[in-house]
């Protein structure tokens, strides 16, 4: 009876207080955290669908570890005991040359060992998850697609969207495009395009003999364009003299030059720099990002979902960057809809700082899986009021690209 009485007064308070921070801005949303909390609303899964989509880029991407044109996505549909739906998606490429993941390991990961601990009991804040999913160790992939997949689902039981069960502040996110290695004139137009389309920052790949040279001629056609480029990983402390050299062209930043490892060397490298260095692969969780802070190895860090394990860590990195005062956005990983619907969302909080990597739909794919599809206008994505997401997934166009489904069920005994 009892909870019965918290449900309904936690139901009721989140949806006030959802319309009240429309109507009166959004210093509401501490208030609304609180109430989710200790309104009493849980969440019990009883149904996990995992689906392995066949997809193809429009156009292949090329960076310092390889070319992709082929990109499948892992989706995660979870189902409550009301039957309510909410969508997760797995950002892990075919190979691991990102980080150690892939579409493989991931649906391994989720069918063996998360979706198990999920079933195991009731949600009532999918900020639990992150402990839950603790004593597994890493894949953050997986475990973000999964948890994803609950905080849509709990904005759509609370009848709020994603951003404001999020915190979320903004009514739009600015955002910019990244492009990868390709020869210099077709690199050129492309950016061309990308600025008449509104894009209000331009990322361009690097890795050694790729770099200086490069950056000079884009600078030469657009001397004024915010820029940054991006290394992958490939660089090392042997190459110092390159990356100085960089430190003439007002990069934004440089996008993790050094391996994934080496926060030390960053350290030593961001010392010697002027531009800024931001950390992407290196930074897998709210610890490394405390790490990278103490040892000033990074002055911006890329907060990206999937590699960081989830939301609920997302936003934790987001309130130390903070505090901190070292600004951080929003990367990408060449999503399908659902992945840059939660991308949309985190980047609503406040500290996001520069253009997210998250382009429209049509800068990727023929066809999206979700509609309406992620449109840019004027460099701008406007967020979505409906609950949860704020898109529908398009069943129809996701069945046509589904080349393996797996349904699994909560047992009841
Ligand atoms: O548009 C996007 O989704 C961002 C694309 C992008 O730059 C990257 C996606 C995935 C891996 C990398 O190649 C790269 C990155 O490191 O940020
Ligand atoms: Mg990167």
């Amino acid at each position: 009876m009892l909870l019965i009485l918290f449900s309904l007064v936690g139901m009721l308070g989140v949806q006030y207080t959802y319309f009240l921070s429309i109507a009166y801005g959004n210093a509401v949303g501490f208030f609304i955290c609180c109430i989710m909390m200790f309104g009493g609303i849980y969440v019990q899964i009883n149904t996990v669908i995992l689906r392995y989509l066949e997809m193809e880029l429009k156009s292949p991407f090329t960076t310092s570890f390889g070319t992709m044109k082929r990109r499948p996505v892992l989706l995660v549909e979870v189902i409550d005991e009301h039957g309510v739906r909410g969508w997760g998606e797995g950002v892990a490429f075919a190979a691991p040359w990102y980080t150690e993941e892939t579409i493989e390991t991931m649906w391994h990961m989720l069918e063996a060992f998360l979706i198990p601990l999920l079933f195991q009991a009731p949600v009532h804040h999918p900020d639990e998850l992150l402990e839950r999913f603790s004593i597994v160790r890493r894949n953050y992939m997986a475990k973000a697609a999964l948890e994803g997949a609950v905080w849509d689902l709990f904005a759509k039981r609370h009848h709020i969207p994603l951003h404001v069960a999020l915190g979320g502040e903004k009514k739009e996110v600015e955002v910019g495009v990244s492009i990868g290695i390709q020869p210099i004139t077709d690199l050129l137009k492309r950016m061309e395009q990308a600025l008449i389309e509104g894009y209000r920052r331009v990322k361009i790949k690097i890795k050694p003999g790729w770099d200086i040279d490069v950056v000079r001629a884009v600078r030469h056609h657009f001397p004024h364009v915010p820029l940054m480029v991006d290394a992958n990983c490939a660089y090392s402390l042997r190459d110092i003299a390159r990356l100085q050299a960089l430190d003439d062209y007002e990069l934004l930043m440089i996008e993790q030059p050094l391996a994934v490892d080496d926060i030390v060397d960053h350290a030593k490298l961001q010392a010697k720099l002027k531009t800024p260095i931001c950390l992407d692969e290196s930074i897998c969780s709210y610890e490394d990002a405390k790490r990278a802070i103490e040892l000033k190895s990074c002055r911006v860090i890329n907060i990206k979902i999937g590699r960081v394990g989830g939301l609920t860590e997302a936003k934790r990195i987001h309130d130390l960057c903070q505090q901190h005062h070292l600004p951080v956005w929003c990367g990408g990983m060449l999503e399908g809809g659902v992945g840059r619907a939660h991308s949309i969302a985190l980047a609503t909080l406040p500290y996001f700082s520069f253009p997210s990597d998250t382009a429209a739909s049509a800068n990727y794919w023929e066809r999206d899986f979700i509609t309406p599809e992620v449109t840019v206008r004027d460099g701008r994505i406007f967020v979505r009021h409906e609950f949860g997401i704020g898109y529908e997934v398009d069943v129809t166009e996701v069945e046509k690209r589904t080349v393996r489904l797996k349904i699994c069920k909560r047992s009841r005994g």
